[in-house]
């Protein structure tokens, strides 16, 4: 579980958010905060059980100090170990206030409920050898382990693993989300991801996807204004037939293929229109009522699909850019997509947004480099999947079905998008992230992508 809709923060901007509450509250009032909901939330879960409290040399150390102090007053049986002597002045008072016995993290005996306020968003480093394994033993020894703002060992800003251990129960997030809360191993390391709102305000434009709100159609709606959608049939008609099942189940109201074959199989109600080259194709786009073309699933490669491809990049339409298309770019994607007007959307899964963009760093990072450098909106699938728009709108999904690992479920999301996007959604990547991973949960483990389409109304369902 990882709330919807909640600001993400990297460690620099919740540091400048503290310090701007700091300049009209005392640093230790909101630490007594942090702390009270850390053993809020670790009371919950106690049963009576004995806790052990690990506590670092910085402020995340401050904030363990406070939580074993509360639970301790509430009645619970609480010992604290510690890597070190407390090394910030807030750290040292909230040792000063627990005022009982503090042990060392190396001698410390597991107990049923640990608390980790070892390291926080400080942590710039690989976990020191002799601290790892003792934590990983205390954890895998522990019922239940609550991790105070991060699982310790997990790099703030990209979720890379710097020794943390498998586990934890439950992460409480301080204050607004952390890039580690949704990337990488911090998806498999944080356990549930709970936030407390510890009075620093956050203004972030990186948020989780949260559930899109939809429009049922007006009483004068009418199969063009609910939104007309062009997929573009290539080398695999069976990937851009399941774009085209994903559009219309999406809500379009009218879907068209574009196919050199008799199109055969799919719905009936999926028309088709006979294209055999780039040049039928740049003269069938020229219908202005057109509001979203969807091409690259299974487009191939070769000279055809190159044709076809720079014609649905020369058309003056709404365009989703994904499998081989993005392929087909490559590193001049930034040159072809700047020179578009019309608004664009990428789909790349990792592989081919390597073989596009020259990135390194976080996810996110990348992300945004790559929708400014392309001016498109571009969602980075995969278990992590990272929205971003050129204007830095950053959203992520962080929690959809594991059973999405099967061929052709991109395609679907490439459909699903095409119908927000032509029915006018101005978060349409928003919306279609949503709907296919709730799409995804509501179809259950082992399906295959041709399932996934047949779910879509319910998941739009709940969201009108
Ligand atoms: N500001 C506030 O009042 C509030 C902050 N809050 C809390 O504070 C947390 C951030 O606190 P923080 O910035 O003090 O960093 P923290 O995560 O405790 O670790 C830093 C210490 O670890 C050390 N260290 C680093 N890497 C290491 C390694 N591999 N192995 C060993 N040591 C290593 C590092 O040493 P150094 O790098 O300086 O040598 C330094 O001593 C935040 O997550 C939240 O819980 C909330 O209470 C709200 C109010
Ligand atoms: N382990 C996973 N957890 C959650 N979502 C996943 C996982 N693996 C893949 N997905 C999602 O499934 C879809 C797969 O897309 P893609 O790799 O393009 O497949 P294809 O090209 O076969 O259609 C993406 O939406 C991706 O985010
Ligand atoms: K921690």
């Amino acid at each position: 579980m990882i709330p919807p809709g909640a600001p993400i923060v990297t460690a620099a901007q919740m540091r400048a958010a503290e310090e701007a509450v700091f300049r009209r509250e005392p640093q230790l009032d909101v630490m007594e905060r942090a702390g009270a909901a850390v053993a809020r939330e670790a009371a919950r879960f106690v049963h009576g059980s004995p806790i052990l409290v690990l506590a670092g040399p910085g402020n995340n150390g401050g904030d363990a100090y406070v939580a074993a102090r509360l639970l301790k007053a509430a009645g619970h049986d609480v010992a604290i170990a510690a890597s070190g002597e407390p090394g910030t002045p807030a750290a040292r008072e909230m040792h000063a206030r627990w005022g009982g016995e503090v042990g060392s993290l190396y001698q410390a005996r597991p107990r049923p409920v640990l608390v980790d306020g070892l390291f926080g968003t400080g942590l710039t480093r690989p976990l020191e050898r002799g601290i790892a394994p003792v934590f990983a033993e205390l954890v895998a020894a522990a019922r239940f382990t609550l991790a105070i703002d991060l699982p310790s060992g997990l790099e703030t800003d990209s979720g890379t693993d710097l020794g943390v251990p498998r586990g934890i129960s439950a992460t409480l997030a301080l204050g607004a989300l952390k890039p580690a809360h949704v990337l990488g191993a911090g998806l498999e390391r944080c356990g549930h991801v709970l936030l407390a709102d510890i009075g620093i305000p956050v203004e972030s434009q990186w948020r989780t996807v949260t559930r899109p709100k939809l429009v049922a159609p007006g009483p004068r709606a009418h199969k063009y204004s609910r939104g007309l959608v062009v997929v573009v049939e290539g080398d695999m008609p069976g990937a851009a037939r399941l774009a085209a099942h994903a559009a219309m189940a999406g809500g379009a109201g009218y879907t068209i293929l574009a196919c050199a074959s008799d199109g055969g199989g799919g719905p009936d109600a999926l028309v088709r229109h006979k294209i055999a080259n780039g040049d039928d194709l740049a003269d069938f786009l020229t219908e202005k009522r057109i509001g979203a073309v969807v091409i690259g699933p299974g487009l191939g490669r070769d000279r055809r699909a190159e044709g076809l491809l720079k014609a649905a990049l020369g058309a003056d339409l709404p365009l989703i850019l994904d499998g081989d298309a993005l392929t087909l770019l490559g590193k001049s994607a930034g040159a072809w997509l700047q020179r578009r007007n019309a608004a664009t959307w990428l789909t790349p899964h990792a592989g081919e947004f390597e073989r596009m963009f020259e990135s390194d760093g976080d996810k996110i990072t990348q992300t945004l480099a790559a929708a400014s450098e392309t001016r498109a909106t571009v969602i980075h699938k995969g278990a992590d999947t990272v929205i971003a728009t050129p204007r830095g709108v950053v959203r992520v999904l962080a929690q959809a079905s594991s059973w999405l690992s099967t061929a052709g479920t991109g395609d679907v999301l490439a459909g699903t998008l095409a119908a927000q996007v032509a029915s006018g959604n101005k978060n349409a990547a928003e919306a279609a992230v949503w709907l296919h991973a709730r799409a995804a949960a509501l179809a259950g483990p082992a399906f295959i992508a041709d399932a996934l389409p047949m779910h879509l109304p319910q998941a739009i369902s709940e969201c009108l």
